[in-house]
């Protein structure tokens, strides 16, 4: 690894990277990891389809009535208005009837429709004279039916993989029938806590002691349900660090440390990783917060080591972590995203900053609104935040107005 690189050296300083050339190398390490499971459709929301999906029979299924009303054959007549005997009745779920020459035929929404009728004349623009339906003038012939394929043809790709299953591709594949998909196997994520000042919710604190939370937000924020998280801590211990993370590559695909990346004495993660076998391709990435974050591989397994303080783990975890993970599970990259911010913020030339802010839409255009103060260790700004703006290094600052990309906390679902 570059810590420990691929010629055994390793100096932080000189291998800073910008953040544009740390999201390229981010997409260009991590491979699809092309693994999938058949699931029913109840348990398949938000999973990634592993295969595309043919429809292995057309909608709607047969020519059907798209109103209540009457059909009728219009073709062959000299025009409307018309009036027919009542010849039979099709219901919803009945099987196609059969339209009696010079007859009208009861139908109601939904139902097959009775063979040899071209048009479905609704209810509210008929005269019903005891048996007899007198059809007005302005029914246009084929109204008010819907095509049998017309929707899906029998056979078409209606899903592409790498499409995340929602409430609307469910309905699709339940009215084709279809009660399990293939899915992509959620990604196995160890996330390693580190630091000896860290405990668990519910344990007493003693002076000096912190609960953590990177732990629960980074399972919170990448887990269910496309991966599954173990959670673990280590004190700020070379050896213990560098055995965790050794058994960690050994079980999971991505192993994801917090904390122990920079300068201090106790931060060991960077060589626990050289120790644990593993090779790093970024080592520091010019970004504020969270300039000491690397990326690399441990074995098999993909590794991130994210910085301690919240926001810098948080802004690391959506720049980094999240597309990897999309690409490990076969999916495009994001559509990138942008807002107008509606604040002027002071920049450097040679990093990009990030900030939390909130969206909202205002005379129709994303705005973003900038969710302060500074400081990589508070956590309100992310509680009122709804994204991450990636402010681009400048020697001018960012004026207000200026569109830029956001990194939302919820990621919409935008193209597929
Ligand atoms: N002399 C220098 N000092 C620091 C630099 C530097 O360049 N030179 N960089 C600063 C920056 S920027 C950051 S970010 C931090 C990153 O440090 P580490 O990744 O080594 O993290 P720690 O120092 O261990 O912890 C930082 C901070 O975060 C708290 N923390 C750690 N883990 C958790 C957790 N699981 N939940 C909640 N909070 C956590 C920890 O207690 C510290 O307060 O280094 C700066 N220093
Ligand atoms: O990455 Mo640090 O969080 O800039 O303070």
């Amino acid at each position: 690894m570059r810590a420990v690189d691929r010629d055994g050296c390793f100096d932080p300083g000189m291998h800073m990277v910008s953040f544009d050339t740390a999201r390229r190398a981010a997409a260009a390490l991590a491979r699809p990891l092309d693994r999938s499971e058949e699931v029913p459709l109840a348990h398949a929301v938000g999973r990634i389809l592993a295969t595309g999906i043919e429809a292995p029979r057309a909608l709607p299924p047969f020519d059907q009535a798209a109103m209540d009303g009457y059909a009728v054959r219009l073709s062959g007549r000299a025009g409307v208005p018309l009036v027919l005997p009542l010849g039979g009745r099709t219901n919803a779920g009945d099987p196609p009837g059969v339209l009696a020459l010079g007859t009208a035929h009861r139908v109601m929404t939904g139902a097959a429709l009775p063979r040899g009728a071209d048009t479905v004349v609704m209810q509210e623009h008929v005269t019903l004279r005891g048996d007899l339906v007198q059809v007005g003038c302005d029914i246009e012939p084929g109204a008010h039916i819907r095509r049998v394929g017309e929707d899906v043809a029998q056979g078409m790709t209606v899903l592409q993989p790498g499409r995340p299953i929602g409430w609307a591709e469910i309905a699709l594949l339940r009215a084709l029938g279809i009660r399990t998909v293939p899915v992509i196997r959620p990604l196995q994520i160890a996330v390693l806590t580190t630091g000896s000042e860290l405990r668990d919710a519910g344990e007493p604190l003693p002076a000096g002691a912190i609960y953590d939370s990177n732990g629960p937000m980074l399972a919170a924020l990448l887990g269910a349900p496309n991966a599954r998280i173990t959670s673990l801590s280590v004190p700020d211990d070379l050896a213990a660090t560098a055995q965790a993370l050794e058994t960690q590559a050994g079980l999971v695909d991505l192993v994801i440390t917090t904390a122990g990346m920079s300068v201090g004495d106790e931060d060991h993660v960077r060589n626990a990783a050289a120790r644990a076998g593993g090779w790093l391709d970024i080592v520091k990435v010019a970004m504020k917060p969270g300039k000491p974050l690397a990326f690399g591989k441990i074995g098999d397994a993909y590794f991130v080591g994210l910085p301690g303080n919240p926001q810098a783990a948080a802004c690391g975890a959506l720049a980094f972590v999240r597309p990897m993970m999309r690409r490990l599970l076969g999916q495009a990259p994001a559509d990138p995203i942008t807002a107008e911010i509606a604040f002027t913020c002071a920049r450097k030339p040679d990093r990009t900053e990030l900030l939390p802010v909130s969206l909202s839409v205002e005379q129709g255009r994303l705005t973003a609104h900038r969710c302060g103060p500074d400081g990589s260790h508070r956590m309100m700004p992310m509680v009122s935040a709804d994204a991450i703006a990636v402010v681009p290094g400048s020697s001018i600052p960012a004026q207000a107005g200026t569109c830029l990309e956001v990194l939302p906390f919820d990621q919409p679902r935008i193209g597929g």
